[in-house]
């Protein structure tokens, strides 16, 4: 069995202490993590973008207040973290749809841009979501992607390993009381790519001048890509 049906339980389960839980394990940096997502994104002007596992729509508020004249699509498959985000920014001119990113129900060259934040960690085949990615960029557009990554073994690895073996499951328990659900978030980011293979599945999928950085001790990254502006599709 894939792991989709799983995921989508779980984002619905804990849809309503996501944001909480989110602030506390990351010391109140996520934010942060998400407008450099955003910065990377680039200008799209009046053009469209999409922000794909959009959960609580973070990312997705964050275009609308930079780029106040773009169109912003943001798309999820739980319904709860939907419902969530519709709810916390009804103020906001965000068009919210529920797709599974394996199959985005949107034509070719539909974005300038395309973000998603903590999805590939999720899913089965991560090259075919990239895949599907640059599908629905115009020629140019850029894709940027905010994910965990396996801290490397260094001075402080022995505390990292803590936090997210003891520590994170232990605030999923009290907090969002399901404790499986983070001890899912630690067991996929120690088995999730490396950050340069990353980096080189982007490069597999087709996109051009990929980059990446890292944050938090070298536990969360952002990479970014281009869909090549001479060959388009
Ligand atoms: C950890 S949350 C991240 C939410 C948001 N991007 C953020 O920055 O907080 C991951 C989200 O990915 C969504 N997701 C996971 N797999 C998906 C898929 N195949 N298609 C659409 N959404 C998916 C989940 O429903 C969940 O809302």
């Amino acid at each position: 069995m894939g792991k989709a049906e799983g995921v989508q339980a779980m984002f619905d389960a804990i849809a309503g202490r996501y944001d909480l839980m989110n602030r506390l394990m990351t010391l109140g940096q996520d934010q942060r993590w998400r407008r450099f997502v955003v910065q990377r994104a680039g200008d799209p002007g009046r053009g469209a973008v999409l922000d794909l596992a959009c959960g609580t729509g973070d990312i997705a508020a964050l275009f609308c207040r930079v780029a106040p004249q773009a169109r912003v699509l943001a798309a999820d498959f739980s319904l709860n973290m939907l419902a969530r985000a519709r709810h916390r920014f009804q103020e906001l001119p965000i068009c919210w749809q529920a797709c599974d990113a394996n199959q985005l129900p949107f034509r070719e060259q539909s974005f300038e841009a395309v973000t998603f934040g903590y999805l590939l960690r999720n899913v089965d085949d991560a090259l075919h979501v990239l895949r599907e990615v640059r599908r629905v960029l115009v020629a140019g557009g850029r894709v940027v992607c905010l994910d965990t990554t396996p801290p490397r073994k260094g001075p402080l690895w022995p505390f990292i390993r803590f936090y997210l073996q003891v520590v994170v499951p232990a605030l999923g328990r009290c907090i969002a009381r399901d404790k499986a659900a983070y001890a899912y978030l630690t067991g996929s980011t120690m088995d999730f790519y490396e950050a340069e293979v990353l980096a080189a599945l982007f490069r597999q999928a087709g996109f051009a001048n990929v980059g990446y950085r890292r944050f938090m001790f070298g536990t969360i990254g952002v990479h970014w890509g281009e869909k090549d502006p001479v060959v388009g599709l």
